[in-house]
């Protein structure tokens, strides 16, 4: 049996966690930590992995305490910056074997999306990313839609692309914010849950991705995946798409 700590468990994704650990027959819930508890009471006598889904303000104080108890992580908490990271790595550099894994989405769909959009980036002159969520959300624009930008940057680059047109003459907030080139526009819309829409565009033709989490269930078996292969990779790895392709 996995022995999974959660923190953030009373939250809307800790809680949709705590259900699919009890239905998971590989794994047994340990300790379910709140804001007022201290991270360092999970360790590895109590815990094999412990699973974060708190605030992008929590998110890394969290996670330096699991490192230094020694304890695996699966984090879907947004909020990730290169500096950040960094951070993660350095700690776990004095923890050979220990892995940490952050996913900006766990859901097979915006896992695709997020690939296809890669691909198709450079066969259009445009692209534009537009994410939609539930109004409860604290950060804006969405980590997936931030890793989504860069993923569309990252193959525009490869590919030799230029900047996309854009004859806009004064920087405005109405075009969203601009993620290593591309702009990336957040709706926040009470009956959604969480949605991307990826527009590109080349004269006459336009492909749209779009990527719908109805519930947060759709987020369990890339979590599960996650638990279940914590360790096989040690360090810092950011992406579902290690274990999937
Ligand atoms: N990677 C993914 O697939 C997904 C990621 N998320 C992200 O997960 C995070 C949480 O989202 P929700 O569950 O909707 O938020 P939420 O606000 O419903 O839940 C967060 C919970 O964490 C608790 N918390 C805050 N600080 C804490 C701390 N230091 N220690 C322990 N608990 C603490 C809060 O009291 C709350 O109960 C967000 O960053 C969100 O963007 C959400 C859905 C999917
Ligand atoms: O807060 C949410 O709900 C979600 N957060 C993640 C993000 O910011 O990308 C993942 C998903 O979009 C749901």
């Amino acid at each position: 049996m996995i022995r999974v700590s959660v923190l953030g468990a009373g939250g809307r994704m800790g809680t949709e966690v705590v259900r699919a650990l009890k239905d998971a027959q590989d794994m047994q819930t340990a300790l379910l930590l709140g804001p007022d508890d201290d991270p360092a009471a999970i360790n590895p006598s109590n815990t094999d992995v412990a699973v974060d889904f708190t605030s992008p303000d929590a998110v890394l104080g969290n996670t330096l305490a699991l490192i230094g108890q020694g304890v695996h992580t699966v984090i879907g908490t947004t909020g990730w910056t290169k500096e950040r990271l960094d951070q993660v790595r350095q700690a776990l550099d004095g923890h050979p074997g220990l892995s940490v894994f952050i996913a900006p989405n766990f859901a097979i769909s915006a896992v695709l999306a997020d690939r296809f959009a890669a691909m198709a980036a450079r066969y259009f002159e445009s692209a534009e990313v537009v994410e939609l969520h539930h109004p409860d959300k604290v950060d804006a624009p969405s980590g997936t839609a931030l890793g989504t930008a860069s993923a569309i940057a990252e193959a525009r680059r490869q590919a030799g692309m230029g900047p996309m047109p854009d004859a806009t003459q004064q920087p405005d907030p109405s075009r969203g914010r601009v993620v290593d080139g591309v702009h990336v526009h957040a709706v926040r819309l009470r009956g959604l849950n969480a949605h991307e829409e990826i527009l590109m565009g080349n004269p006459g033709e336009q492909l749209t991705i779009r990527a719908d989490s109805f519930e947060r269930v759709s987020f369990m078996p890339g979590v599960l995946l996650a638990v279940r292969r914590a360790g096989s990779i040690p360090g810092l790895t950011v992406g579902l798409d290690h274990y999937l392709f």
